[in-house]
């Protein structure tokens, strides 16, 4: 399995650093990464910023393999997710993406209830008898902070949430299946000020218990939750550092030029 081969270096510890070298990323022609290099420190939380169209998303979509799902995609470079290289040919996608989970910028519960929508992954992965399910979506609900609310409603429909409990739903069921890693597209970009809020609450709550990359559009969002913001522009990792001197005290003048809005 890919996760005890993800963890075999750390021993006990769960939580995997992520280490990208030389990362290239083609889609047919045209290049929308280009030799990207970072490190993240297991436990932490990395904002990726930048202009629409600077490869965000891609960077985000090639750690859990998601970028496959592209035909004309070719990715070159190494991604070492704790002691493994997910672009390694042999790899069980399925069981990298239960290792780096991924929650997406519109709520996507399947058309099923609370409870299935949070015990599929489990289920997938085996787990057969009725009351570690039922322990896995309760522990998986209060660690997403939706159990107080469904608690007495676990076989309605996932569709009756409103959209900022659909996406606590979704982090509920990520976390399902134990994942040492969180990708976050744009996670609160279709929500209200107070969903986003208790999304931003759980990225925070998170911090050294899984390591997680979100995508932001909201520059306010990345200071608040982040510990390290990585500005991406036109494919190339410009600049990347502690969240709070990338926001002071960026070094490089196209970074400032983006914080300020003067970007062109
Ligand atoms: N499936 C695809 N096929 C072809 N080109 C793509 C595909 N997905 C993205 N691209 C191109 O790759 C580049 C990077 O796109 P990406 O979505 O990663 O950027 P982004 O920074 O996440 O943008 P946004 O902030 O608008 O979501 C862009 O030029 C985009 O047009």
């Amino acid at each position: 399995m890919v996760e005890k081969r993800l963890t075999k270096r750390e021993g006990v510890s769960t939580i995997l650093d992520i280490r990208v070298q030389e990362l290239e990323v083609w889609y047919g022609p045209a290049k929308a990464l280009e030799n990207v290099s970072l490190h993240l420190e297991q436990g932490a939380v990395l904002a990726l910023i930048g202009p629409s169209g600077c490869g965000k998303s891609t960077f985000l979509r090639v750690l859990n393999r998601m970028i496959d799902q592209v035909p004309t995609v070719r990715v070159k470079g190494s991604v070492h997710i704790g002691a493994f290289n997910v672009l390694d040919d042999d790899i069980d996608v399925t069981a990298l993406r239960r290792t780096v989970g991924m929650v997406f910028q519109q709520p996507n519960p399947f058309p099923m209830t609370i409870f299935d929508n949070v015990a599929y992954g489990p289920r997938l992965a085996g787990v057969r008898s009725a009351t570690k399910l039922r322990q896995i979506v309760e522990d998986s609900l209060k660690k997403s902070a939706l159990w107080d609310e469904v608690r007495g409603k676990l076989r309605r429909s996932a569709m009756t949430l409103s959209g900022g409990q659909q996406q606590r739903l979704c982090m509920a069921r990520a976390l399902a299946v134990h994942p040492h890693v969180l990708l976050l597209d744009e996670p609160t970009a279709s929500l209200d000020p107070v969903s986003t809020a208790k999304i931003e609450e759980l990225i925070v709550q998170f911090k050294g218990r899984y390591t997680m990359v979100i995508v932001t559009h909201n520059l306010q969002q990345a200071a608040r939750v982040s510990d390290l913001v990585a500005f991406f522009e036109q494919g190339h990792l410009v600049e990347m550092g502690p969240t709070h001197d990338i926001f002071t005290a960026p070094q490089e003048r196209r970074t400032e030029e983006f914080l300020t809005g003067r970007f062109e």
